[in-house]
């Protein structure tokens, strides 16, 4: 049955865009349930388009995409994750209250609960005395904590979150952490991805991306073992060197 299957395997997948260079080249993932998930890696390196590709939002050249058991694209386990794209997906002209209410419909929470979930969501990323303001008049960093509230609206078995921390204070950087520690309490599963090392550390299992490829992967504290650092930045440069060396040995 879909309901028991892993939230997210990915296996063998690659793409490339229309007009050029492979993006993905063999990637291949698991998540499990209840697990947190982080894609790291240098700009342009794939993770957006990794993330699209697994809700099915980008098409893929080879390889295979389930989400609890189910080939993507597929509406009805759409309903059961919760998605923050990289840039803000808000009705500016909108409070963020509306934009709540609205995304709260359309992802089908009952109309019961409706208050009450907004109330939690928006407390979790600080914008509970604010809501009746316009996005519009909403700074950076409010509007994607508002995207993070919004992800978390219908309290979905599956969050994937592209770069939810940007433009967030530390404090409040660890206010989302601790939601997202309930939420993996809660059994659900996490898929983020992230340029903050604070945010790699505290993820449960680390995949590196570089240049289409999952250069090394791991817990982050067998990875800082196996590469004999401190620092999930360290690992990243140390395995980065180390791609580079084998391209230019191969
Ligand atoms: N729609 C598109 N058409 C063509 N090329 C694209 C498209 N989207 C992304 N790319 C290219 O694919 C590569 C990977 O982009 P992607 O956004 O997946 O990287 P990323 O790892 O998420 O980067 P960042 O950390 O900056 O968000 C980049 O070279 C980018 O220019």
């Amino acid at each position: 049955m879909s309901s028991t299957a892993e939230p997210i395997i990915v296996k063998q997948v690659a793409k490339s865009y229309t007009s050029g260079q492979p993006v993905l080249k063999n990637i291949s993932l698991t998540l499990h349930p209840g697990e947190i998930l982080g894609l790291i890696g240098p700009s342009g390196a794939g993770k957006t388009t990794l993330i699209k590709a697994i809700l099915g939002m980008e098409a893929i050249d080879r390889g295979e995409i389930k989400i609890f058991g189910t080939t993507m694209p597929n509406r009805k386990i759409m309903a059961r994750i919760g998605y923050m794209a990289q840039s803000d997906a808000l009705y500016e002209e909108l409070t963020a209250r509306e934009n709540l209410q609205f995304f709260g419909q359309l992802m089908a929470v009952p109309k019961n609960q409706l208050e009450q979930a907004i109330q939690h969501a928006s407390a979790v990323v600080n914008l509970d005395h604010v809501l009746d303001r316009r996005v519009s008049a909403y700074s950076g960093g409010m509007k994607r904590r508002l995207s993070v509230a919004i992800a978390l609206i219908q309290s979905p078995d599956l969050l994937i979150l592209d770069e939810p921390t940007v433009g967030i204070d530390p404090e409040l950087r660890e206010q989302i952490w601790q939601e997202l520690e309930a939420q993996k309490k809660a059994a659900k599963s996490i898929i983020i991805t992230t340029h903050v090392m604070a945010d790699a550390e505290q993820c449960d299992y680390l995949m590196l991306i570089r240049n289409g490829l999952a250069i090394t992967q791991g817990t982050p504290a067998a990875l800082k073992r196996q590469f004999d650092v401190t620092t999930i930045d360290d690992v990243f440069l140390k395995a980065g060197r180390l791609q580079d060396a084998n391209n230019r040995v191969g």
